[in-house]
């Protein structure tokens, strides 16, 4: 049970759950919380402390020194102490995954899915950080003209020092794991600061992490308002790294941060084009599967299909058939589509929906809404000036435009302004290889919808949908820098055979 057992600590006497600093569990000294809505009920849930500015500096000031200890630490030592995270983590997975069925509305069984997805990712990482981090280069410097070979260049990753880890609030334990478990095998500390809905799931996850022995200060997660503490921990001075994924206020953040690396994982419209040569069952269950699992609430939900004009009535058809299997109800009750996050997103979703009616968009089924919770729809003759056609709704709702040419379709995925997945059916190889090269995306997919994982997949976005590059060996990689020692020789020296 959320609260109980091994998590008692993490919550006040008023049901307020405490930040975590310095190795403790805390109260926030401003005494105010911030209230976490269900999105089921549409009641107040669960309640996290609103830290302070002050609290935030101190919070730094001990990442700063735990790092130094921490980057002493021994390899295989740091990897030992993620192993017992992760499997703490996956003990713990029905008290997390009770979390995040009333925080965020997810599938009782997706879950449980997330919490051990992110026990396994953890456990990769270190595995995958005792290969890499163990492993430098030796250069010598007769292979640049001019130079004998007197100099050799040894080079090793070394951390960066304080990484602030913020995501989202669709994935909020996987998203912040796969922040905390890179920056840490690499030797850096970590500052999360989780998101609103998804708080107290991953206040959870951070008490896993305490339980297996990490050093004080290495790790912590302040609670609170975006517009209070938001900007006051990007900005701030300590933070040598930012790993952010969420929505547009990624570019604002990566406007505002100083000389710093940034991973930035942001939105996405993801397309998929479906040729006349397609498999078309295998198409429809991908839509269906890629457009309505979580209620479309995924960075690589398919967006928007792209559809041969030809085939598009059978597609059509099939889809519909498939998304009347589609339980819609309470994340409790395992539904396939449970309410969306906020009555906000409910309501912007319902804005796009309008705007497709309005300019003449031909409804699959009828638009109903009850609460937080939007049956799944699919909207068949978009156009171009429709908004649904660009913009990514996070929610149960998928634009079809039908294409007359492939020209068109990529033309289409490439005017907008995101670029982070794709996918692309048919059995013609040769056609998907050269769709899959014209397409400005990060990913894209043959014969399957967007996905984020396997978890050691690079992964990452172009133009609006990101910087960087992701997956376990690229985060790690990232969250360190290069640092070389030269040895100088008085005389060339070489090796013979
Ligand atoms: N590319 C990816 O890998 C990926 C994965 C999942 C979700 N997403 C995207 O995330 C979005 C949905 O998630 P969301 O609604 O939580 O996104 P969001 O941008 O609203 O919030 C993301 C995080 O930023 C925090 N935040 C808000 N204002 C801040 C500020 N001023 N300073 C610092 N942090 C601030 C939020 O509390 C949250 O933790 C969608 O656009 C989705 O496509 C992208």
């Amino acid at each position: 049970m959320a609260g109980t057992g091994v998590f008692t600590e993490i919550v006040d006497g008023d049901q307020v759950y405490k930040y975590y600093a310095d190795g403790e569990w805390k109260k926030s000294a401003s005494g105010k919380s911030v209230s976490i809505v269900n999105p089921t009920t549409r009641k107040p849930q669960y309640k996290v402390q609103a830290c302070t500015q002050e609290e935030v500096n101190k919070v730094m000031e001990a990442a700063k020194a735990a790092q130094k200890l921490w980057a002493r630490t021994p390899l295989w030592k740091r990897a030992e102490h993620l192993h017992k995270a992760a499997a703490i983590l996956k003990e713990h997975k029905a008290s997390i995954a009770e979390c995040l069925v009333k925080e965020i509305a997810k599938p009782a069984k997706d879950a449980v899915t997330e919490v051990v997805r992110s026990g396994d990712l953890v456990s990769y990482t270190a595995e995958e950080g005792v290969r890499i981090l163990g492993e430098g280069k030796l250069l010598v410097s007769d292979s640049f003209p001019g130079n004998e070979r007197s100099k050799y260049c040894l080079s090793s990753k070394v951390p960066l020092g304080v990484v602030l880890a913020i995501p989202p609030f669709n994935y909020p334990v996987n998203l912040a794991v796969s922040k905390i478990a890179p920056a840490l095998i690499a030797g850096n500390s970590l500052v999360l600061k989780p998101p609103t809905q998804g708080a107290v799931a991953a206040l959870h996850m951070i008490q896993c992490f305490h339980l297996a022995g990490f050093p004080k200060g290495l790790i912590s997660c302040v609670t609170g308002k975006g517009s209070e503490i938001g900007d006051f921990l990007t900005m701030h001075p300590g933070v040598n790294c930012i790993s952010f994924t969420g929505g547009d206020t990624g570019i604002a953040i990566s406007k505002k941060a100083g000389m710093i690396p940034l991973q930035m994982e942001l939105g996405g419209k993801d397309a998929c084009i479906v040729l006349e040569d397609a498999d078309l069952d295998l198409v429809a269950s991908n839509i269906v599967k890629g457009g309505y699992s979580y209620s479309g609430q995924r960075c690589t939900a398919v967006k928007v299909v792209l559809v041969m004009e030809s085939v598009a009535d059978a597609i059509v058809e099939k889809v519909k058939a498939t998304m009347a299997k589609l339980s819609v109800g309470s994340p409790e009750d395992d539904c396939d589509i449970t309410p969306v996050v906020s009555e906000s997103s409910a309501n912007f979703i319902e804005g796009l929906v309008m705007d497709a009616k309005e300019k003449g968009a031909t409804f699959c089924q009828e638009y109903r809404r009850e609460g937080n919770l939007i049956w799944p729809l699919l909207l068949d003759h978009v156009r171009p000036d429709m908004r649904i056609a660009w913009e990514e709704p996070f929610g149960p709702v998928l634009p079809v435009i039908r294409i007359s040419s492939v020209e068109e379709g990529i033309h289409h995925c490439n005017a907008s302004n995101f670029g982070l997945q794709g996918c692309v059916f048919t059995r013609d190889i040769n056609k998907a290889i050269l769709i899959s090269d014209a397409m400005e995306t990060g990913t894209v997919q043959i014969n399957s919808a967007p996905a984020r994982g396997p978890d050691h997949f690079p992964f990452q976005g172009l133009k609006d949908s990101g910087i960087g590059s992701q997956g376990i060996t690229n985060s790690i990689n990232m969250m360190t820098k290069i640092k070389s020692t030269v040895i100088n020789l008085p005389s060339p020296s070489y090796t013979m055979g």
